[in-house]
């Protein structure tokens, strides 16, 4: 169970929910709403005493057990390494030991074997995003926090990271989105933040009516036979 506690910073407002053993949550709110920050609290990279994991704040486990614990993914690939190729920064993803075959295993599943033995440098934005899913699932953590990961994605890899996001890949995930196609067909629970507030934090199905879409969206979205309709 994840829970963080009436949390406030210049940037976030008394936040505090909870959420339970493998349960999936997505994280919605306009351009800098604080979705990033909130994801930064939650894993500790913004340092903190009111986030707990199973009732043990999280800033007082050692930085290898969190790890294992909590992953948070940003939105873009930070290569320091000119010349790492995919296959050895994925080697570089485990928590531990490396297992080679669950690296093959990987870059077939994300059909990246012809980026094996390229530099991660020379990857466009969509690749990168595509090795950061891999990373993170070679990583394991109980929990991961996907901040954009699909921004750059085309349809047809959107829709392969939607049957990853779907299946038990990965434990626990936490996607921050401005995809609501991608967060409606997801149907995890939402929470939207409005300056650095929290709105809404309930079930897909409620947030997704139309009161809710007027309401968080003004009329430029809709729900029409069950499909989101973009009014621009
Ligand atoms: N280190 C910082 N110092 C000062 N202001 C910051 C810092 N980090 C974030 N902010 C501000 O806090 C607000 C929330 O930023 P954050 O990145 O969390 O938003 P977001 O909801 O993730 O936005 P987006 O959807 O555009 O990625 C923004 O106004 C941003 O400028």
């Amino acid at each position: 169970m994840l829970e963080i506690k009436n949390y406030s910073s210049f940037i976030l407002n008394d936040i505090s929910f909870k959420l339970e053993e493998n349960e999936n949550l997505i994280i919605l709110g306009q351009n800098g709403a604080g979705k990033s920050t909130l994801a930064k609290v939650l894993s500790n990279l913004i340092n903190n005493n009111q986030v707990f994991l199973d009732n043990e704040d999280i800033s007082s486990i050692d930085d290898l057990k969190r790890a294992k614990f909590i992953n948070y993914i940003p939105p873009g690939l930070t290569i320091f390494d000119e010349y790492i190729t995919l296959k050895e920064f994925l080697e570089l993803s485990f928590v531990s030991t490396v297992d080679n075959q669950k690296v093959s295993n990987i870059i077939s599943l994300l059909k990246m074997e012809k980026l094996k033995d390229k530099f991660c440098k020379s990857f466009s934005s969509g690749e990168k995003q595509l090795v950061l899913l891999a990373s993170a699932i070679i990583h394991d953590a109980k929990i991961t926090i996907f901040d954009e990961l699909t921004a750059n994605l085309d349809i047809n890899r959107l829709k392969d990271v939607y049957d990853i996001f779907k299946s038990d890949l990965l434990n626990q995930k936490i996607i921050i989105t401005h995809n609501l196609d991608l967060a409606y067909a997801l149907k995890f629970k939402i929470l939207f933040l409005k300056d650095g507030k929290i709105e809404f934090f309930g079930s897909n199905e409620e947030f997704f009516e139309n009161s809710n879409l007027e309401k968080f969206y003004n009329k430029s979205i809709q729900k029409v036979n069950n499909h989101l309709v973009v009014n621009l």
